[in-house]
């Protein structure tokens, strides 16, 4: 069974420019992709049903992104296949590396390959807001400036520099971040070449600081190597190396009760890749 790539983003900086009437938040962001991925696996079966084979511990089945993504898609399509699942969970969930997010991406676009549902990456970029904000990013898989929630994207060209992302063992909610008062929701608009002169921060970090001691933590150990942020709402702190050395090295010094990733960015994801080699 050929196995598909859910790799992990960085939001490289996260400012929050205002709400929209439902609530959410009107985003500016800049979203590059790591090396490092969950895998899935698709059987299709030609009798509609959608069977996940490997659930996660804390995620009843049809709350799983994957779940509900492959359910989304047969239903919007009036597609009568089925399929099995299987996941090989690797990104650390509630982290802010929006795995479940790109879970459901990879789900949209390899079932769209494999029932022949025939959705263009568009469209199967609007379903996927549906599920989540950080959907559509990882469909269209190229590294990219966001507005809107995080729908409206535009293509960057960045360095692709090796990165040591350090993930404390704490799961923070977005929701939680997004609710909370004391969170700046009035930043002035940035712009691309701001962001390639170094602006930029994420307004979400001091809430996380101060309501999560060791993100805080977790952000002073790695800034003594290199600039540290945090990416989306957090738990993950990540800091950039000039080589895959450097980052190792800062990696064998880290904490033990802390998870540490050493990746290379990309500007084109891992299923952006497996597409174009398979020729999907
Ligand atoms: C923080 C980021 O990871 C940055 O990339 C994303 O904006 C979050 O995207 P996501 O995890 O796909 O978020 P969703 O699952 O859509 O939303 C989770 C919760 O966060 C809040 N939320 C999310 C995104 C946004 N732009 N404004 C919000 O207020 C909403 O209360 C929502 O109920
Ligand atoms: N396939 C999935 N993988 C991970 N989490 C999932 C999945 N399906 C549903 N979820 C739910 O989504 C929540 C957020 O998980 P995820 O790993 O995407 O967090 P995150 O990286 O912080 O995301 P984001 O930055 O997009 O908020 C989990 O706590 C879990 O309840």
């Amino acid at each position: 069974m050929l196995l598909w790539p859910a790799p992990a983003k960085l939001n490289l900086f996260l400012h929050i420019t205002g709400r929209r009437e439902d609530g959410y938040h009107l985003l500016q962001t800049a979203f590059q992709f790591i090396d490092y991925c969950d895998w899935l696996g698709f059987r299709p079966g030609a009798d509609g049903r959608i069977e996940h084979l490997s659930p996660l511990p804390a995620v009843p089945v049809e709350q799983d992104l994957v779940y509900r993504a492959a359910l989304l898609l047969q239903q919007r399509t009036a597609c009568s296949q089925g399929v099995e699942v299987r996941i090989r969970k690797h990104l650390p969930m509630g982290g802010g590396l929006g795995g479940g997010s790109s879970d459901a991406a990879t789900t949209l676009v390899a079932l769209n390959h494999l029932w022949g549902t025939g959705l263009s990456i568009s469209q199967l970029a609007q379903l996927g807001l549906e599920l989540g904000a950080d959907v559509p990013v990882f469909i269209y898989g190229r590294a990219a400036w966001a507005e809107g929630v995080g729908e409206q994207l535009q293509p960057l060209e960045l360095p692709e520099p090796w990165y040591l992302i350090v993930t404390p063992a704490v799961h923070v909610s977005t929701r939680e971040v997004f609710t909370a008062p004391e969170l700046t929701r009035d930043c002035k608009p940035m712009t691309i070449p701001g962001l390639l002169a170094g602006e930029g921060e994420n307004v979400c970090e001091p809430v996380v600081r101060g309501r999560y001691p060791v993100v805080a933590e977790a952000l002073d150990w790695l800034s003594q190597f290199s600039p540290a942020r945090m990416t989306g709402t957090g738990s993950s702190v990540f800091a950039a190396f000039d080589g895959k050395s450097q980052a190792l090295a800062a990696l064998a010094c880290m904490p033990s009760h802390w998870q540490g990733i050493v990746a290379k960015g990309c500007n084109d994801s891992l299923l952006l890749d497996c597409l174009e080699k398979t020729g999907c």
